[in-house]
Order: structure tokens, then C-alpha cells, then sequence
């Protein structure tokens, strides 16, 4: 195997032409090999194979900073910088990343997971390399659609007025997770057409000036005016980059000469390449979408598996439901279409339906729009990348106290994503905002009756829910919801287990039958339930259980209303600790953090009340 040979990227110079087209060949095999164990982005990682191998033949990695954008894609830099041994572990609780990880690799420039920072972090790398009189190379490598996001085009507005030497390489592959949306997605086809143009250049030049000199002139004007007109419109101009392409991203040849010509060149060069995501694998190839973020699967027979009944398909099922008879009611999200359990929305309300692309902030800001003009926005969005948007929850929606609805997916621990994705901060930040309001429903029937109640406040509501499954709710089922009010579960006569969302299963299954130990369904955070809380905390310890950071969290809600409310009851706050919770599968990681049912065992143990496990 000529990949086991090649220890680092400057093994990769003295290969052959011939070798790094086998080198390409093994590290798409190694690539579905290991992913098919582990999961992961795949197609992601196979249109990027041929980039990845041209960069390091020519650019000196680590002196030469290669930065990847959302890092998702960086799996064949992985192979070729060191982490072969160690590449079956991707994406596992103690193993390699699944994106680049500076602590990981000193190849790594840059620790990323969300989308459009590669382009301001080369910009720094820049002025920094420059105010030290260094002269290394930097490439950022960034998607189309993470060039989608506004920092990314901020940056490159910078990055233009400032000149600094620098490679950026577009990866085209015309893909989010799905299509990619919005205008310069759209230009970049028209700019492809100069593709296909030089690719009928290069069939047809020969056989042109075969037959008639003068018609290949004629021709070769032709296509000199059309590039002038797409180039006039090139906004990359408008940014002062110079722009070169759209060329092909996996003619490795060609990609090594293009780079050999631009790594020498002063200021922001842009590269665009077009590349087909999912490349050399033809269940990827064909769905893209569905092998973005591949679960384990059989690589010789590669099939798209039925995954389980989730909250995010619950939420897809109940918007969908909803709309028929809400006319008003307009859903929004960031990217993540298939992510958010939205197919079946878009297709059947598509006028009320809103991919912003990767821009969580346009996303929240156009819900205020919307809201200001007498719609009900609902805003879809992951905890983590609701964390893009903080401002223009404040700024845009809560100061006017607009009914934007957050319905926040994938909150609490995700698992193999790690701490780049976890959705572990987004109360801290939620509830400090005055009018906005925060629950979490026990199940699918629950996030019905909040949904519906939550679209009739006077002011913003975040419902937030965990990755995972979920029994589903029935069809045409939608229950009133108590609004405000927890629910108490299970009496208990000396201890009361107050869970917020995901760890109300926990605190269920550490009470078992154990008449001692009370479960309150605390599904109100903001506002706290304090008429139930003041009364089982007069004469009853408390546990709060969260899936989130400690710090700023649910226990920390239920301390301050104690402390309003002046009882002092003994108190054990289940939560994260401050600090960042690496990668696993999110059960060890729940047990790690002591939320999961023996770690409420345990703080059970401290207040005496050692429950019998087998009752
Ligand atoms: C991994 C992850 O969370 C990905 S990868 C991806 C698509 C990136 O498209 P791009 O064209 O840049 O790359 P491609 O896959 O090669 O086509 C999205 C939207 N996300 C989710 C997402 C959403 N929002 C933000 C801020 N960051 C991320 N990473
Ligand atoms: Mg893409």
C-alpha cells in the first residue's frame, strides 16, 4: 500500500504522477473503510481527496498553514499528516476528531465545526506571519456552502481591501448538506458554464482548427467575450481578489500545476474549483445529502437504512400539521434542512418555508422581519449554532418582544460531533434575555401543546429538544398545554428529582418505586414553575438533572428562585461541568457527567436516601 508509506506530507514530493493517482485511489478506499466502522462525512471527504493530495504535494505543511472551513471535509488530510494509525478511531469517545483539531495535529491550523471561519482566521494568520516578517504560505479551503456565511464574506471583504498574500480555494460542489441556496450559488453556475465551455474548448480545438482557422477564432472571441461578461459580474473582483476558474477539483494533474502557478503570486488569489461530493463512490455521488453525515454502513453494500422515529421528525411531523391551520406560521432554518426534520415541510408548505443557508443570524433577524409584519416565524435551529445568533435574538426579537418561535434541535450532548456541537450553552444564554421564555417537552405529544401555546405568547419562546428518538405523537393529536406549569410525576417524601427535558428519563428510572424520591417533570425553565417549586421545597431536598453547562443553567434558575424566595432546602445540581465535553456516544458521556441515572443514585446517596436499585 503506497499509503502506509507516507508518514507526512512531504512524502508526498518525491511520488510520481502515476503514484499520487494510486495515492488518491487508497485514501478514497481507507476513507470509506474506516467511515463505513465509524461514521462520518463521508462525501464530504471524497470531493475533497484530489484538493488535499495537490496541497501538500505542493505547500509545505505544518510551516505552510492549510486551513479547512467546517473541517468536516479533512479526512484524506488526516491519512496524509501522521493519523493513519489512528484514523479507525475518528469521530470515537478518546479518538481523532472529525473535523481539524490544533491540539490534535500540529497540521491542523485551526479547531473548527461551524461553518465560515476559515477565511477571518487566515486573515489573522496573515497579518500575523507579515507583522513578523515570516514568509510562509496560507490556504483556506472553504465549501460553497459555507461561503454562504455571512463572516465568510465579511472576511473576504477584508481580506481583499488588505491584500494579504493568500491562497483560498472554493470547494464547488453546489452542496450544503443539501443543495446549497442563495445568489452566488446561482452565479457560480453561470460561471461554470465557462467550464463546460473550456471542456468543449479542449474537445473541439483541435478538430476546429482542423477544419477552419478562422471559425476556431471566431469561436475563441466568442469565448473570451463570454468570460469578460461573467467576469464583469464576478464579485469576487468587486472584492479585489484575483479570481481564477472555475477549474476542475479533481484533475489532480491540473490541480497541482494551478497551484504550483498561484502559491508564488502576491495578494488573496481565488481559486474556484468544482468537484462532485461524494466523488469515486456511487451511492454518494447519487445522494450527496444522505452521505453527508454517513451512519455505520456495509461498504460493499451500501444501503440508506431507516434511522428511528426522532424529535427532529416529530417536530417536522407537528409544523407540517400545524401549518395547514395556522396560515401565518412561516418556518426558517440555517442549512439544515434534513437535520431539523423539515423535508416534509418544505415540500408540502414550500411559500413558508426558508433556508437561509448557513447564516443562523439572517435566520433569526428575517424571523424578527416577519414577525414585525404579522407573521409567526419559527425558527429551526441546532442549540450549538443558535450560539451564531445571540445578538439578533436580543437586538432583533426580544427588545420588541416579537413571537418568534425557537424550536431548538439537537440540545444537550450530541455525541460523536463533540464539543464544537454539543448544545450545551444555549439556556446560559437564553434566559439572562428579559421576555423570552423556555421550556423543554417530555415527548412528542408535549412539544405539540408547546408549540401550539408557544405561537400565542407576547414575546419569544425557545422549546428545546435532544438528538435522538422519540416515540411518536399521534397524527391530528393536539393536547392544551398547562403553560408555565411543571408537572409532578411521582410523589416522593423526602426528596424531589426536578429534570429539565432529556434527563426526566433518568430521574424516572434512578426514583424507580422508591416512595422517598419525588420526579417533577420541570418542564418550564423560564418561567420556573415557582408555586410548585416553593411547595415541595418547604419541607423536601431537591436534585436538579440537566443536560447543559451547570454554569448559568437550569439548577442555577431553580438556586436564584430559592434564594427569591427565601427557603433554603438542600439542594445537588446535576449538570455539566465548566468545562468542554470532548466527543463519545452521548450515554457514556451523560454517565461521565453523572446525569445519568447512577450519577442521581449517587447525589441521592448524599441527601441519605440510598435507593434500592432492585425496587
Ligand atoms: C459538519 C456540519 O456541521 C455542517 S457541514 C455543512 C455544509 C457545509 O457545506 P460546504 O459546501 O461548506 O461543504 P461540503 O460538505 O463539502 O459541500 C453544514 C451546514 N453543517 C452544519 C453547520 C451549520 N451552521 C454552522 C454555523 N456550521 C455548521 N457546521
Ligand atoms: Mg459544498
Amino acid at each position: 500500500m503506497l499509503l502506509s508509506r507516507i508518514r507526512g506530507p512531504e512524502d508526498l514530493k518525491a511520488l510520481s504522477e502515476e503514484e499520487l493517482h494510486e495515492l488518491v485511489e487508497e485514501l478514497r478506499s481507507e476513507i470509506i473503510r474506516v467511515t463505513a466502522e465509524t461514521g462520518g462525512h463521508l462525501a464530504s471527504s471524497l470531493g475533497a481527496v484530489e484538493l488535499i493530495v495537490a496541497l501538500h504535494r505542493v505547500f509545505d505543511s505544518p510551516r505552510d498553514r492549510i486551513l479547512f472551513d467546517v473541517g468536516h471535509q479533512a479526512y484524506a488530510h488526516k491519512l496524509l499528516t501522521g493519523r493513519q494509525d489512528r484514523f479507525h478511531t475518528l469521530r470515537q469517545e478518546g479518538g481523532l476528531s472529525g473535523f481539524t483539531k490544533v491540539s490534535e495535529s500540529e497540521h491542523d491550523a485551526i479547531t473548527v465545526g461551524h461553518a465560515s471561519t476559515s477565511l477571518a482566521n487566515a486573515l489573522g494568520m496573515a497579518v500575523a506571519r507579515d507583522l513578523q516578517g515570516q514568509d510562509h504560505k496560507i490556504v483556506a479551503v472553504i465549501g460553497d456552502g459555507a461561503l454562504t456565511g455571512g463572516m465568510a464574506l465579511a472576511a473576504l471583504n477584508k481580506i481583499g481591501e488588505m491584500g494579504k498574500d493568500m491562497l483560498i480555494v472554493l470547494n464547488d460542489n453546489e452542496m450544503s448538506i443539501s443543495p446549497n441556496v442563495g445568489a452566488l450559488a446561482g452565479y457560480f453556475k453561470t460561471l461554470q458554464v465557462q467550464k463546460w465551455v473550456q471542456d468543449a474548448e479542449k474537445l473541439g480545438k483541435g478538430f476546429l482548427e482542423r477544419i477552419s482557422p478562422r471559425l476556431f477564432e471566431l469561436a475563441d472571441r466568442a469565448k473570451e467575450a463570454t468570460k469578460m461578461i461573467l467576469h464583469q459580474e464576478n464579485p469576487f473582483y468587486a472584492w479585489n481578489l484575483r479570481y481564477v476558474g472555475p477549474v476542475d477539483g479533481h484533475d489532480l494533474k491540473g490541480l497541482v500545476y494551478l497551484l504550483e502557478k498561484l502559491k508564488d503570486l502576491s495578494g488573496p488569489t481565488l481559486l474556484h474549483i468544482v468537484t462532485k461530493k461524494g466523488k469515486g463512490y456511487k451511492v454518494a455521488e447519487e445522494d450527496p445529502t444522505h452521505w453527508h453525515g454517513a451512519s455505520p454502513f456495509n461498504p460493499e453494500a451500501p444501503t440508506k437504512k431507516k434511522g428511528s422515529y426522532t424529535w427532529s421528525l416529530a417536530f417536522g411531523d407537528a409544523v407540517t400539521e400545524l401549518a395547514e391551520r395556522e396560515e401565518k406560521l412561516v418556518v426558517l432554518t440555517p442549512a439544515m434542512r434534513e437535520g431539523s426534520g423539515l423535508v416534509r415541510y418544505a415540500q408540502t408548505w414550500p411559500d413558508r418555508y426558508l433556508d437561509v443557508g448557513i447564516a443562523e443570524d439572517v435566520a433569526v433577524t428575517t424571523a424578527a422581519g416577519l414577525a414585525l409584519a404579522g407573521m409567526k416565524p419559527v425558527v429551526a435551529i441546532y442549540s450549538t449554532f443558535l450560539q451564531r445568533a445571540v445578538d439578533q435574538v436580543i437586538h432583533d426579537v426580544a427588545i420588541e418582544k416579537l413571537n418568534v418561535v425557537f424550536a431548538i434541535d439537537r440540545a444537550g450532548l450530541v455525541g460523536a460531533d463533540g464539543p464544537t456541537h454539543h448544545g450545551v450553552f444555549d439556556l446560559a444564554f437564553l434566559r439572562t434575555v428579559p421576555g423570552m421564555q423556555i421550556a423543554a417537552p417530555k415527548d412528542a405529544l408535549e412539544l405539540r401543546a408547546m408549540l401550539t401555546a408557544a405561537l400565542e405568547q407576547n414575546g419569544p419562546v425557545a422549546l428545546r429538544w435532544p438528538r435522538g428518538a422519540v416515540e411518536p405523537a399521534p397524527e391530528g393529536a393536539w393536547p392544551e398545554c398547562a403553560w408555565g406549569r411543571w408537572e409532578v410525576l411521582k410523589p416522593g417524601s423526602e426528596v424531589y428529582l426536578l429534570a429539565f427535558g432529556k434527563t426526566l428519563g433518568y430521574a424516572l428510572e434512578a426514583a424507580g418505586a422508591d416512595p422517598r424520591v419525588g420526579v417533577v417533570n420541570a418542564r418550564f425553565l423560564k418561567p420556573l414553575d415557582r408555586e410548585v417549586l416553593a411547595e415541595l421545597a418547604a419541607n423536601h431536598a431537591l436534585v436538579t438533572v440537566e443536560d447543559h453547562q451547570l454554569a448559568g443553567g437550569f439548577g442555577a434558575a431553580v438556586l436564584e428562585a430559592l434564594e427569591e424566595l427565601g427557603l433554603r432546602p438542600e439542594v445537588r445540581r446535576l449538570g455539566l461541568p465548566d468545562r468542554f465535553t470532548d466527543q463519545g456516544k452521548v450515554e457514556s458521556l451523560h454517565a461521565k457527567a453523572g446525569i445519568d441515572a447512577a450519577g442521581i443514585r449517587r447525589a441521592l446517596a448524599e441527601l441519605g436516601v440510598n435507593v434500592n436499585v432492585s425496587a
